[in-house]
């Protein structure tokens, strides 16, 4: 169930012709139940794309959650039109005095600088900081989760030889935690970077543990017992097309890039992409769901003290 998201939010009308529950301002306040507060940090180019699909993961779960945008105070993102940004979007000043149960912070394609070339970095450093007062759980995705690891436990990225990209097997380690509960054993994810976080950097860090894992395509999700954070660097939230998409980019760019690994039936690329990771995409957000429902404090007043 319901999502609680702007009236005019493009994904409002993506997602009810695709049958996903929206829950309007009147049904919310009727409700007696606490809307769960997450806030996105929405630092991808194609904002729309993706608050679309971290919408649609979040409404899976009877809860109400009410999802924030918000983004860097200090950069102007040039892919997004600067309407959607003010109609739809909070800088994190506006923002910083509240408190959130959840914070979902995205990838960006800045993988391949060092962090400290990112514009925003200094702020994003802030950001998470400020986290560990005003949020109860963080959820970082691809880049966000390199970048929230490098922040918080001092850990590297590398650069991989090739982009690794396609949908890659993957095993689940543990079944018992609750943020596994109900994965398959082996699930197939939407994987595309240049970069990679690796198991030994981990080693020394007991609060970590890696719950995801690919023979083809290294570390997977790391979640951080201690913190609440969970590190993921792959791509669930993905629609059926959005590697697709990246691939008809890249090519008409001219880079390098073989086709994605395990994606189209026979790997052929003239062959529409079969979605094989939805169903788990939408079992580990609701897992995630659970996870910040069942410990966050009921006085929202009460997070990060
Ligand atoms: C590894 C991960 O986390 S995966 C997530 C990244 N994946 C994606 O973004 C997929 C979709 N993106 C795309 O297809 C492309 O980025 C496009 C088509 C939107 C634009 O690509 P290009 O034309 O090559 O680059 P462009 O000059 O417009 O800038 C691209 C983005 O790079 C980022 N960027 C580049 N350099 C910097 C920098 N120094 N500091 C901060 N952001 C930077 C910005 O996000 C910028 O977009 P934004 O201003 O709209 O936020
Ligand atoms: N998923 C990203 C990787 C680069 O950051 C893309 O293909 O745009």
């Amino acid at each position: 169930m319901p999502i609680k998201i702007p009236h005019d939010l493009p994904a409002r009308e993506t997602l009810e012709r695709e049958g996903v529950l929206i829950i309007r301002d009147t049904d919310a306040i009727r409700q007696d139940i606490r809307p769960l507060r997450i806030a996105l940090l929405n630092l991808m180019p194609k904002k729309i794309e993706t608050e679309t699909q971290i919408a649609r993961v979040l409404a899976g779960t009877p809860l109400q959650v009410e999802m924030t945008l918000f983004a860097p105070s200090g950069y102007v993102p040039k892919n997004t039109p600067r309407e959607h940004m003010i109609d739809f979007y909070r800088s994190w000043e506006e923002i910083r005095q509240e408190k959130f149960d959840g914070l979902i912070v995205t990838g960006a394609p800045v993988e391949q600088l060092p962090f400290e070339a990112v514009v925003y970095w200094e702020e994003l450093r802030r950001i998470f900081d400020w986290s560990l007062t005003h949020v109860h759980g963080l959820f970082a995705l691809c880049w966000g989760a390199q970048a929230a690891l490098h922040h918080f436990h001092g850990i590297p990225k590398h650069q991989l030889p090739e982009k690794r990209f396609g949908v890659f097997p993957h095993r689940v380690l543990d079944h018992t935690s609750l943020l596994m509960r109900g994965l398959d054993d082996e699930i197939r994810i939407p994987v595309s970077r240049h970069t990679e976080n690796r198991r030994e950097d981990l080693a020394g860090h007991a609060d970590l543990e890696v719950l995801m894992e690919s023979d083809e395509a290294g570390l997977c999700l790391v979640h951080d017992r201690r913190l609440r954070h969970v590190h993921m660097f792959n791509h669930l939230e993905y629609d059926s097309t959005t590697l697709d998409a990246e691939y008809r980019r890249d090519l008409e760019k001219g880079d390098p890039i073989g086709v994605p690994r395990y994606y189209y039936p026979g790997d052929d690329p003239s062959r529409a992409p079969v979605n094989t990771w939805r169903g788990n995409a939408h079992l580990l957000y609701s897992n995630w769901i659970n996870y910040i429902y069942q410990t966050t404090p009921f006085d929202v007043a009460q997070i990060g003290r």
